[in-house]
């Protein structure tokens, strides 16, 4: 191979090479360097051997110019030899020389080698400068994008801390309208709690005044009531009717509060007394007397006399207990029979009737229950307790018409078996109905009310009634006992919407039944006697309206001259029922009384009104 090297090399602006070299070489070339030289050198070769030849030349014409000069071989010979020496001198010399030129050369090779390398090197990192240039600009774009891109971000943040600061002026103005606001109403409250308490103190006043004209009221009514109505006894005198309240005269005892046995006047009385913690008493109190002294029905109970001192009512007492003792047969009393059962449940249901077509003061009576039917001479039945009833305003009904949609607003207060489960704070004549069913389906089986509609129900589907009826009761006739339950269980009917009306559906059932059963008809019940005298105003034995109506020991009521005269002919059975009374003293009926006045004077004014 041939190389020419450039004139000048240069690396990083230094020169490396300088010089003409023409060179014949066998030497291979790689990147690395040189892996094998083979120089010849040609450009002083010429003049070497040119010396070499002038030497020659010198000798020969030495050996001539010697040879004319001694003509002698030894000179000659001598000559020559010296010559030689010289010649090989200076072939030693040129040897030497040659020598040099190729450590010169091979100094030069490296040079070059050198310069080639470094070239490489300056090639490479020429390329490294441009990529790292290529880089730098990408990187220097880069930056003036962020550049840009943070002006922007400064830009829009800048905006936003203005709008941040034009939003906290917004705030800030309604805080301050919020804080006038408060202050206004800080005020306002101030006004209201005076005003408050300015109507409390009102309130309270007006509370007093309602309280003292309602005192006044029923000072006024009592008053009024007494004079027609009851007896007022005095405390002394409920006192020793009971024997200062001995405990061995106690019957009974109930939410109200105590019951005794007692004697007034000689005559046997039921006497309730105020427990001294019920707060709510006073209120039943009124309420009761109010009731019993405004309505009249043969079977509601009497009552006799009231002790407003001691909050107590006297009663006429019931031998035979309530009907919930009955049922259990307590203290082993005889049970009842079914023909009795049947009668109870005709008498109930007429009781209600009566109630809840009174007029102009529908009556709910609100507690119904076994506990709440008493049980007279025969087992006349009267229903008692009014402590909780409630009058509700009948005013476009007529007497006859029972109301559907009247109802009471109250806590609820009847014992829970027996309440209408769709109470809810409206009492209706459909509470009543309900307990009556589940007094019904007592009637037929004496057992717990709790639940008894499933019992019945249960062994109607099974068509095992007969194992549920109380054998106590006798044999009851099967087909009027399935009738009664069927109608026991539609009054508990869920709905109030379904169950039956006890004046069209229950007494038409209920009232042949009772004649079946065997009970006297000439005691008529006032139901179905519409613009007739009422039938429990007439005297059993006279046929008459009663004028001076008196209770005698069988529990009904008689005018009073003509239950004497019965007895002072020497009779010593009722009137009623053939059976022996057990004492001949009557009690006055002040509350039949005052109802058959009222009643007569209703049929004055509306006969001067026709005339
Ligand atoms: N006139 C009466 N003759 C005989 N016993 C009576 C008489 N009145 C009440 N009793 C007896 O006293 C018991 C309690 O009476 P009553 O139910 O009237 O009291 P109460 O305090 O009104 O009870 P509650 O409000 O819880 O029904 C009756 O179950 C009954 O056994």
């Amino acid at each position: 191979m041939t190389v020419t090297p450039r004139s000048t090399l240069t690396t990083g602006g230094d020169d490396i090479w300088e010089g003409d070299l023409t060179r014949h070489s066998n030497s291979t070339w790689t990147d690395d360097g040189l892996s094998s030289v083979s120089l010849s050198i040609t450009k002083d070769q010429s003049s070497e051997d040119s010396s070499i030849l002038q030497s020659e030349e010198g000798l020969h014409a030495y050996q001539v110019q010697s040879e004319a000069s001694y003509g002698g071989e030894g000179l000659v010979k001598y000559q020559l030899q010296q010559t030689m020496e010289e010649v090989n001198k200076a072939k030693q010399e040129a040897y030497k020389e040659s020598l040099k030129r190729q450590k010169a050369e091979m100094a030069a090779f490296e040079a070059y080698m050198k310069a080639r390398r470094l070239e490489k090197l300056y090639i490479e990192e020429k390329q490294q400068r441009g990529e790292l240039e290529e880089a730098l600009r990408m990187t220097t774009l880069e930056v003036q994008s962020l550049k840009s891109q943070r002006d922007k971000n400064l830009e829009e943040l800048q905006r936003m801390s203005e709008q941040r600061l034009a939003i906290e002026i917004q705030i800030a103005k309604p805080k301050q309208t919020v804080e006038e606001l408060e202050e206004k109403l800080q005020s306002a409250q101030n006004v209201t709690e005076c005003l408050q308490s300015e109507r409390d103190a009102l309130k309270r006043e007006c509370d007093k005044v309602v309280i003292e004209a309602e005192n006044m009221l029923k000072a006024v009514t009592l008053s009024s009531q007494r004079a027609c109505c009851f007896t007022e006894f005095t405390y002394t005198e409920i006192k020793k009717a009971t024997n200062n309240f001995n405990d061995s005269l106690k019957i009974g005892e109930g939410g109200y509060g105590s019951v005794y046995k007692g004697f007034l006047h000689h005559t046997k009385v039921a006497i309730k007394m105020l427990h001294p913690d019920n707060y709510q008493g006073h209120e039943e109190f009124y309420r009761e007397l109010n009731v019993l002294s405004k309505v009249r029905h043969p079977n509601l109970v009497t009552l006799i006399g009231a002790c407003p001192e001691a909050w107590a009512l006297v009663y006429e007492f019931f031998p035979n207990g309530s009907l919930e003792d009955r049922l259990k047969c307590k203290d082993g009393m005889t049970p009842l029979t079914w023909q009795v059962r049947t009668r109870i449940a005709s008498e109930i249901c007429a009781a209600l009737i009566f109630l809840h077509s009174n007029h102009p003061q529908t009556i709910i009576h609100g507690n119904l229950k076994p506990g709440n039917i008493l049980l007279g001479a025969n087992f006349v039945s009267k229903l008692s307790d009014f402590g909780i009833c409630h009058l509700l305003h009948n005013l476009t009904n007529s007497p006859e018409s029972p109301p559907t949609t009247l109802c009471h607003c109250t806590d609820p207060k009847g014992t829970f078996a027996y309440m209408d489960p769709e109470f809810s704070g409206e009492l209706t004549h459909h509470s009543d109905v309900y307990s009556f069913g589940v007094i019904l389906l007592q009637l037929l089986t004496a057992i717990p009310a709790f639940g008894i509609q499933k019992v019945v129900q249960d062994a109607l589907d099974k068509g095992n009634l007969i194992t549920v009826l109380d054998v106590l009761a006798g044999e009851w006739p099967f087909v009027q006992a399935k009738q009664l339950a069927h109608l026991g269980l539609r009054c508990c009917e869920m709905d109030r919407n379904n169950r039956p009306d006890l004046a069209s559906e229950l007494w038409r059932v209920l009232e042949p039944m009772k004649v079946s059963a065997g009970v006297p008809s000439s005691f008529r019940l006032a139901v179905g006697d519409s613009g007739c005298v009422p039938s429990y105003f007439m005297c059993p034995i006279f046929q008459e309206i009663m004028r001076d109506p008196h209770i005698a020991a069988d529990g009904y009521t008689y005018e009073a001259e003509a239950l004497k005269g019965w007895l002072e002919s020497g009779n010593e059975t009722s009137p009623m029922t053939s059976l022996k009374l057990s004492h001949q003293q009557l009690v006055p009926n002040h509350a039949l009384r005052s109802a058959i006045e009222e009643w007569r004077r209703q049929q004055q004014q509306q006969l001067s009104e026709s005339c």
